[in-house]
């Protein structure tokens, strides 16, 4: 899928699909080089991280294990509401293990921060985070991130797996919507 497909509702390509493979192929080595000797659990925080997890996961060579989570801070808005709730929790038990956790976007930082004290809590051996995006100039939480893809700047982005009322999460590229899609 190109932009073409999107017609008028999209504004601008912000980062291209061979920008993100190559990105999260240096995020890999990276993650293989300070995992090294230890097995991963990563944990992939649906339904965003779906895309990341999927491609990230693939370029990791230091052996690991996959589950998931499902939280939600937005509904169907571009706002976060700073309340967390887990739809789905971890199938896994997390105490002792090294965790990865692996996200598309950090906006104001809440889910991660949430996520980050809620898994430490449990006792996780380590717990540190990978995401394909974040924005800096949205933090409100102060959130140590391992890994990051790309600094973007503040603006509302759907595709790899970000949704705009649950449609785009399927774009092989992150772009920005024309702001008639949403400001009605
Ligand atoms: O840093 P924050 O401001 O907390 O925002 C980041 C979170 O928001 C989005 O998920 P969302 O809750 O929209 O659910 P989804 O992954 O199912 O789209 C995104 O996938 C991150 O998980
Ligand atoms: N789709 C989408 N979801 C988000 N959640 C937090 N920030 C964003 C964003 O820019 N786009
Ligand atoms: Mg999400």
């Amino acid at each position: 899928m190109d932009t073409t497909d999107m017609g008028e509702k999209l504004k601008d390509v912000l980062v291209t699909a061979e920008q993100l493979d190559q990105r999260l192929a240096e995020m890999a080595e990276e993650i293989d080089r300070d995992y090294a000797g230890k097995e991963i659990l990563l944990v992939g925080v649906l339904r965003g991280a779906v895309m990341v997890m999927a491609d990230l996961s693939r370029k990791i060579h230091t052996p690991l294990e996959m589950d998931w989570m499902a939280v939600s801070s937005y509904g169907s808005g571009t706002k976060s509401s700073g309340v967390v709730r887990i739809l789905k929790d971890l199938d896994q038990d997390v105490s002792g293990r090294h965790v990865l956790i692996v996200e598309d976007i950090i906006d104001s930082g809440l889910t991660l921060s949430w996520l980050r004290t809620n898994l430490l809590s449990r006792g996780a051996a380590s717990v540190r985070i990978a995401t394909a995006l974040r924005k800096p100039a949205a933090a409100k939480v102060e959130v140590e991130v391992a890994y990051v893809g790309f600094e973007i700047p503040n603006e509302f982005v759907v595709g790899y797996g970000l949704d705009y009322a649950e449609k785009y999460r399927n774009l092989p590229f992150v772009g920005t919507l024309a702001p008639h899609v949403y400001e009605n």
